[in-house]
């Protein structure tokens, strides 16, 4: 009996349409023949909205709903205000569907050069908050356009919020050999919401006497993540500085270009988001340039989280092949060729 998967496909803006169109590849090389992949492709993004104002119409959320996944490529471009996509579109997804759990692992292939010295061991995960902190857009501002002006942007913490990313992190902890897990916040000066995780952190922490656990400040762990990586296995944190974070996980393990994201709703109530962590990258779109490897990783943890694990292996496994012989300059679809090649091979 044939199968299929109902796939929900946001290109979104700049080289998200680019490193998609080489993630679909790779995808369809992967799966099984009797899976039937039913892509639907939904036009939102700054196209979208120049032309109709919109940024995600209720009426496709509703649709999105029926898909099993969602592969989203980039969102955000120079001609349209900062944050109006980031914010109508992006966040709204994610919160809509409550992709609470925000996954981006740092590793560093093997034959990967990292900028940092010598050859670092680096296998971590970060577990990002993904629907609260100060990106919830809890804020405005008073005085608008006069000298005193003030503007605030309000994180929002809740105990509800936080005790099931920190549970998800220790599970997550609890499976891997090391069983380290790293809460990084600023309770030093961000003293409420700071404690609060911090409080909860130790009390989920007694279901877990296995995982072992240390705290760093934000800054702090800035410094480790270039003289220390080695010391992390599962880190995690809140919206903002996991957003940070794991744009300086990506700089230590190979470049913005290697580095995946799950956006999941563990519930599987609604379905959960994939994407490369790097941005629309205006510098860069529409010369063949993006490095499509991010998707790609991101396709993998994809079809993980869709219980394909023996696919979602090989096309990792096809990954860390290409990364371990790469040379030379090579286009978006030519590294998108290379890994279809060798996950059919
Ligand atoms: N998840 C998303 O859709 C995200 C969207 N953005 C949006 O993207 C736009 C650009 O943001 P930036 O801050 O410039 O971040 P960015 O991640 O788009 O680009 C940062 C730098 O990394 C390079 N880069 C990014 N992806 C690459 C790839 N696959 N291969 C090779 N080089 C790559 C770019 O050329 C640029 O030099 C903004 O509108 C921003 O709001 C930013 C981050 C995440
Ligand atoms: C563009 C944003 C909404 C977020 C971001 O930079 C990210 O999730 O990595
Ligand atoms: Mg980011």
């Amino acid at each position: 009996m044939s199968r299929s998967l109902r796939l929900a496909v946001i290109p979104g803006d700049g080289i998200g349409q680019e490193v998609v169109a080489e993630g679909l590849k790779v995808l369809g090389a992967a799966l099984p023949a009797d899976v039937k992949v039913e892509a639907t492709e939904y036009d939102l993004g700054a196209r979208r909205y120049h032309r109709t104002g919109e940024t995600l119409p209720d009426s496709v959320l509703e649709e999105l709903k029926g898909h099993d996944a969602i592969l989203l490529g980039a969102i955000g471009d120079p001609s349209v205000p900062s944050g109006v996509l980031e914010r109508g579109l992006l966040l709204k997804l994610r919160f809509a569907f409550d992709h609470h759990i925000n996954l981006r692992p740092g590793k560093l292939f093997p034959g990967v050069k990292s900028p940092l010295a010598g050859e670092p061991d680096i296998d971590f995960v970060v577990v990002r908050e993904g629907t609260e902190g100060p990106y919830v857009g809890n804020g405005g501002t008073l005085r608008t356009g006069t000298e005193h002006e003030v503007a605030t942007e309000v994180s929002l913490n809740t105990a509800y919020g936080i005790e099931r990313v920190v549970r998800d992190a220790y599970r997550r902890a609890d499976s891997r050999p090391r069983k380290k897990l790293t809460l990084v916040h600023k309770n030093n000066v961000l003293v409420h919401a700071g404690h609060l995780w911090t409080r909860i952190f130790q009390q989920v922490g007694q279901e877990f006497p296995e995982v072992t656990t240390d705290y760093l400040h934000v800054d702090a762990a800035t410094i480790f993540f270039v003289t220390q990586p080695e010391r992390f296995d599962v880190i995690v944190t809140d919206n903002l500085f996991g957003d940070i974070l794991t744009d300086l996980a990506a700089a230590v393990t190979g470049g913005i270009g290697l580095a995946a994201s799950g956006n999941i709703n563990p519930s599987g109530d609604f379905p959960s988001m994939f994407e490369p962590v790097h941005g629309s990258a205006p510098d860069i779109a529409g010369q063949g340039k993006a490095d499509p490897t991010a998707t790609v990783l991101s396709v993998a943890m994809l079809l993980e989280h869709l219980g394909f694990t023996a696919e979602a292996a090989k096309v990792e496994a096809a990954v860390a092949a290409d990364l371990a012989e790469r040379a030379g300059v090579r286009s978006t679809s030519q590294v998108g060729d290379a890994l279809v090649a060798r996950v059919s091979g």
